[in-house]
C-alpha cells in the first residue's frame, strides 16, 4: 500500500476493477492546476542526448560552457561537480568500470534505440538499489519511500518481452538476478518518455506517478517536466480541464491522436490491458473510411461553428464534457478523419509547405490539422497549444514575406496579421495554462516575442 502521508490532500487512492487502484480528486481541481509533483526515482538519456545534456540534472550547458565527462567510462556527461557526485554516489560507482565492456557487448548492440535507454534505466536502477551482498528482503528495508514504491508498482504483461542486458550482473548470484527480474517485470508499463517542450530527451521512473495515474484516451492531466541544475529531474502532472470531487484523474500512456487501433494495440502489448474510454467506446463503433473532397473544408467549418466558440476566452473556461461531446456528435459525414492516414497527411503538408515558405498552403493545412487535433484532443492539450504556436510563427512569416514583396498590398498584410493574433490568443490559452517546462526558453518565450510583434 502506499503510505498516505505521500499523497497530495487533493488525491485519494480507490479501488479500480481492473487496474487495482485509481487515484480521485478530493476536492474540485481546476485547469491548469498542479495535482502532484513526484522526484525522478532514475532517468537515462537517449542516445542522441548523450554528451548534450546533463546525465543527471538534465540540464543543458550553459552557453559558453562544456559539460565535465567522467573521466573513468567517458560516456557519462555532468554539469558540474555536484551532479557528478549525487550520481556517482547513487549509481555510478557501481557501473564507471563496467559500462565500456556493457556497450560493446553483443547483447547490448543488438537492442532498438528505445531498448537500449531502458538496458541503461534498469542497470542504473538496479545498481542504486540492489546491491550483490545482501539479500533482497534485508535489502528493501534500507530503501527509500519511493523505491518502495516502485517494488509495489503493478507488474506488466509478460508477452513479448526479451531480457534486456544490464550493466554489472553477475549471473551466478540468484540475489541480484531475482531482484532485477523483480524490477524489469514493472517496468515496461510504468516507466515514462522525459520531454522538454515535446520532444523526448530520456526515460525516466517516477514512481508515485505509476502508482497513482491510469490510463485514458481522454486524459484530465498531462505531465510536464522540470529540469533544474544539480537537482533531479521533477515530473509535474497538472489538470487539463474541470476535474469534479471524486472523479479519476488520468493521464495518457499513449497519443491521443494515434488511430484506434494503434492505441488498443500498443496498450495490450505494453501495459496489459484494453481500453475502454469515452473515446475509444465511441470510436470502436465508428468505421474511418478514406478521406473525401470536401473533407477539408467541411472540417474546419464544423470545428469553427462547434468548437472555437467554445473556446476559452478570459472569462470562460471549456469544459472536459465540451469535446467528448463533440466527438460523439462529430457528423458521419466527418469520420474519414479517424482515418489512419489522414493526420501524417496533414502534418507532413504543413511542414513542407511552412518550410518551403508557402504560406497560404501552410496556412490552410495548418489550419486543418488544428480543426483535427480540436477534434482528437481534450481542450488544453499541450499539442494544441504547440502547433498553435506553429500557425501563429507560420502567420508572422507571411506578414513579414508580404511586407517585403508587396508592401502596397495592405489588405493581405491585414489578413495574415488577423490569423496571427487568432492563433496567438489559441496558443496563449493552452501554454500559459501550462506553465513553464523542459528546457529554458521555449514556447513562452517565443509568445513573449510574438506578444511584442504582435503589439498593436
Ligand atoms: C502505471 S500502472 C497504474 C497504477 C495502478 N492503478 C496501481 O494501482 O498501481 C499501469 C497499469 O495499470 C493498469 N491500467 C492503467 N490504466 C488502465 C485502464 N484504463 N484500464 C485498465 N487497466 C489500466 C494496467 O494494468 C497497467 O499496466
Amino acid at each position: 500500500m502506499v503510505d498516505d502521508s505521500l499523497l497530495p490532500p487533493t488525491i485519494a487512492l480507490k479501488t479500480h476493477d481492473l487496474a487495482r487502484q485509481k487515484a480521485c480528486a478530493t476536492q474540485t481541481l481546476f485547469p491548469g492546476t498542479c495535482v502532484v509533483t513526484v522526484e525522478a526515482l532514475e532517468t537515462a538519456l537517449l542516445p542522441s542526448e548523450k554528451g548534450q545534456r546533463c546525465d543527471f540534472c538534465l540540464c543543458r550547458p550553459l552557453e559558453a560552457k562544456r559539460l565535465a565527462r567522467c573521466s573513468g567510462c567517458a560516456e557519462f556527461w555532468y554539469c558540474g561537480p555536484i551532479c557528478q557526485k549525487m550520481q556517482w554516489n547513487k549509481h555510478h560507482r557501481r557501473i564507471c568500470k563496467r559500462y565500456n565492456r556493457y556497450l560493446a557487448s553483443q547483447e547490448y548492440q543488438s537492442l532498438s534505440i528505445s531498448e537500449r535507454v531502458d538496458s541503461a534505466l534498469l542497470s542504473h536502477l538496479a545498481a542504486a538499489t540492489l546491491s550483490p551482498e545482501s539479500d533482497r528482503v534485508g535489502l528493501q528495508a534500507k530503501l527509500s519511500a519511493p523505491a518502495l514504491v516502485f517494488f509495489d508498482l503493478m507488474k506488466g504483461p509478460v508477452v513479448n518481452r526479451r531480457s534486456l542486458p544490464l550493466v554489472g550482473l553477475d549471473s551466478s548470484n540468484r540475489t541480484f538476478v531475482e531482484g532485477a527480474e523483480d524490477m524489469y517485470s514493472r517496468f515496461g508499463n510504468n516507466n515514462f518518455i522525459v520531454h522538454s517542450h515535446l520532444n523526448s530527451c530520456a526515460h525516466g521512473i517516477f514512481p508515485l506517478a505509476s502508482r497513482l495515474f491510469n490510463h485514458s484516451c481522454d486524459p484530465n492531466c498531462v505531465a510536464k517536466y522540470r529540469f533544474t541544475r544539480g537537482k533531479p529531474v521533477i515530473m509535474e502532472v497538472v489538470a487539463i480541464s474541470t476535474i469534479a470531487m471524486s472523479e479519476e484523474l488520468t493521464i495518457p500512456y499513449l497519443d491521443p491522436a494515434l488511430p484506434f487501433q494503434t492505441r488498443q494495440e500498443a496498450l495490450s502489448v505494453n501495459y496489459g490491458f484494453r481500453c475502454s474510454c469515452s473515446v475509444c467506446t465511441f470510436q470502436k463503433n465508428v468505421s474511418a473510411p478514406p478521406p473525401h473532397a470536401n473533407l477539408e473544408t467541411e472540417l474546419c467549418d464544423f470545428v469553427d461553428s462547434h468548437i472555437i466558440p467554445l473556446y476559452p476566452s478570459q472569462d470562460s473556461k471549456m469544459e472536459q464534457g465540451d469535446t467528448i461531446g463533440t466527438r460523439r456528435s462529430l457528423p458521419d459525414r466527418l469520420y474519414p478523419v479517424l482515418h489512419a492516414d489522414y493526420l501524417p497527411g496533414l502534418a507532413e503538408e504543413f511542414s513542407r509547405a511552412s518550410h518551403e515558405g508557402e504560406y497560404d498552403r501552410a496556412l490552410a493545412s495548418g489550419r486543418t490539422l488544428l480543426a483535427l487535433y480540436f477534434v482528437l484532443y481534450p481542450p488544453y492539450y499541450p499539442q494544441i497549444g504547440m502547433h498553435a504556436l506553429e500557425i501563429t510563427k507560420t502567420a508572422w512569416n507571411a506578414v513579414v514575406t508580404c511586407e517585403q514583396e508587396h508592401g502596397d498590398n495592405v489588405v493581405r498584410v491585414t489578413e495574415y496579421e488577423k490569423l496571427a493574433r487568432f492563433y496567438y490568443n489559441v496558443t496563449v490559452g493552452v501554454i500559459e495554462l501550462l506553465g513553464p517546462e523542459g528546457d529554458e526558453g521555449g514556447p513562452l518565450e517565443e509568445l513573449h516575442v510574438m506578444r511584442s510583434l504582435l503589439q498593436p
